[in-house]
């Protein structure tokens, strides 16, 4: 298994955003450090994700960065992603480790420690876990679990735990104080007057 960098940037392709764009800054700051996560609206079609997920597996390959695709694991078998990340609406983690196979990172979303032992069981190599805090980035969500929310999974399980929802770079030092191994992003780097800057501030927090 690949180890895993400490910065994942989820890609932004709700419309007037330029994840490539985002995606080029934060790698030339972050470099090995980062995973892309390519995730697109659920109205995309699968060939617009697959070019999307292409073109970003190709922009990571030169620095050693890594790239997933959330949610359709075909998407990232046929461009040659290191793996995928799953959540509750999913394949079950089970049958995503049967899909990616045993080598693959495959992330699966838990909020309780409860689910988080269940989904490493099955064959999650890493947890994504959250929200944390509020985000105006995904509707639907369940309310943020906070830090100590975070706690309480990172104290269950031996993979990674990667926090979001709503996190920037002042709330790494809490969230790794509370056993974050990384934290994964959309807004704090999408939205970012400078990517790549805001980019060193997050790795810069990260790995001090
Ligand atoms: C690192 C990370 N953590 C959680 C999620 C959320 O995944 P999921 O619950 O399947 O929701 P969608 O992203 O598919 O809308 C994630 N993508 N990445
Ligand atoms: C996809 C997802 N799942 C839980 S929070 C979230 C979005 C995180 O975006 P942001 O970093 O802008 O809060
Ligand atoms: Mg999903």
């Amino acid at each position: 298994m690949p180890s895993l960098g400490r910065l994942h940037l989820i890609t932004d392709t709700r419309p007037g955003r330029d994840p490539l764009a985002v995606v080029r800054a934060a790698l030339s700051a972050a470099r090995t450090e980062l995973v892309v996560q390519v995730r697109v609206e659920d109205s995309a079609t699968d060939r617009e994700a697959y070019d999307l997920a292409r073109r970003v597996a190709a922009l990571c390959a030169p620095y050693g960065a890594t790239c997933l695709v959330n949610d359709r694991l075909h998407v990232a078998l046929a461009v040659g992603a290191a793996g995928g990340h799953i959540g509750a609406d999913d394949l079950p983690v089970e049958a995503a480790r049967r899909v990616l196979g045993p080598t693959a990172v495959l992330g699966a979303t838990a909020r309780e420690p409860g689910t988080a032992t269940e989904a490493v069981a099955a064959g999650a190599s890493y947890l994504g876990v959250g929200p944390c805090h509020p985000t105006a980035t995904k509707e639907g969500l369940p309310a943020p679990i906070g830090v100590t929310g975070v706690r309480a999974v990172a104290g269950a399980v031996a993979v990674p735990v990667i926090a979001i929802g709503g996190v920037t770079a002042s709330d790494v030092p809490a969230l790794r104080a509370a056993g974050a191994y990384g934290v994964a992003v959309v807004g704090a780097l999408s939205g970012a007057a400078d990517p790549a800057h805001a980019t060193t501030e997050l790795i810069a927090a990260l790995t001090c």
